[in-house]
């Protein structure tokens, strides 16, 4: 008999194959070509954004996939739920799970976390550089209170899960501290960066419990990414 293109997700309880945790959204599109190179080819319906399934056998009898958010991609591989992720090094920060190894950078989703101010306040002659406190609205409160608190400056941080950009313009902060790539979402918004605070780009993250106990297989598994990002 042949073996099936795509074997199926095993459902609750299955605990042998290796589960790799994927984000929905911006980054599950670079990394198509990726997986392919690295000979991970999911069940069809993976990509189905109609689908309400969540996870997904491949044509690897050993791995499954799981499509969950960006941020709860590091949760789930911190508590050994994945074995195996991909995250932006941007929620990794924000994290800073010690149950996470990022052997990897996988090169893509490549953009810079930054800290930008309305136009009109990054050109006057204060600069908030003499301020003790500062507001600031973002997705990433841990990064935020920790860049400030480096520079003597206590952050009162404003948590949104998304549209920084409009905290300052309706007086919610002064400040933002988002994502920049091209630049055109702070420009459409009128702001400027101020301050670059850390590069980001996509990486490989594996479970340190689970590497210490099956190192052969994700070993195997870092190698074939490794050689993917390389090819
Ligand atoms: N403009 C961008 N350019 C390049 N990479 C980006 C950009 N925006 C986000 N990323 C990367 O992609 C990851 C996922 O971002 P995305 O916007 O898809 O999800 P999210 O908005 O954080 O998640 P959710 O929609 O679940 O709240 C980020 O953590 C970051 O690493
Ligand atoms: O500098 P740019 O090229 O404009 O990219 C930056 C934008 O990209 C991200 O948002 P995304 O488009 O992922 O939408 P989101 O609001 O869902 O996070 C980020 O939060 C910025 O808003």
């Amino acid at each position: 008999m042949n073996a099936p293109l795509f074997w199926p997700a095993r459902g609750a309880g299955a605990s042998e194959a290796i589960v790799l945790a994927l984000p929905k959204g911006r980054l599950l599109g670079e990394l198509g070509p990726l997986l392919a190179r690295a000979g991970i080819e999911p069940d069809p319906d993976f990509a189905d954004e109609s689908s309400r399934r969540l996870r997904f056998g491949t044509n690897e009898r050993g791995l499954e996939v799981v499509r969950v958010r960006s941020f709860d991609v590091a949760t789930f591989v911190a508590f050994g739920a994945a074995a195996l992720g991909v995250v932006g090094s941007d929620v990794l920060a924000e994290f800073d799970y010690p149950e996470l190894y990022a052997p990897l950078d996988l090169r893509l989703g490549r953009c810079r976390l930054s800290i930008a101010a309305p136009e009109a306040d990054a050109a006057s002659s204060d600069d908030g550089s003499r301020w003790s406190q500062v507001r600031v609205a973002t997705k990433y409160p841990n990064i935020t209170r920790r860049h400030f608190a480096a520079r003597g400056v206590t952050a009162d941080v404003v948590h949104l899960s998304g549209a920084m950009e409009l905290a300052p313009s309706l007086g919610l902060s002064r400040l933002i501290l988002d994502l920049v790539q091209t630049g055109s979402t702070l420009r459409a918004n009128g702001l400027v960066e101020i301050e670059h605070v850390a590069d980001v780009s996509a990486r490989l993250i594996v479970n340190r419990t689970a590497l210490k106990t099956r190192p052969d297989l994700l070993g195997a598994w870092i190698a074939r990414f490794r050689a993917a990002v390389a090819g």
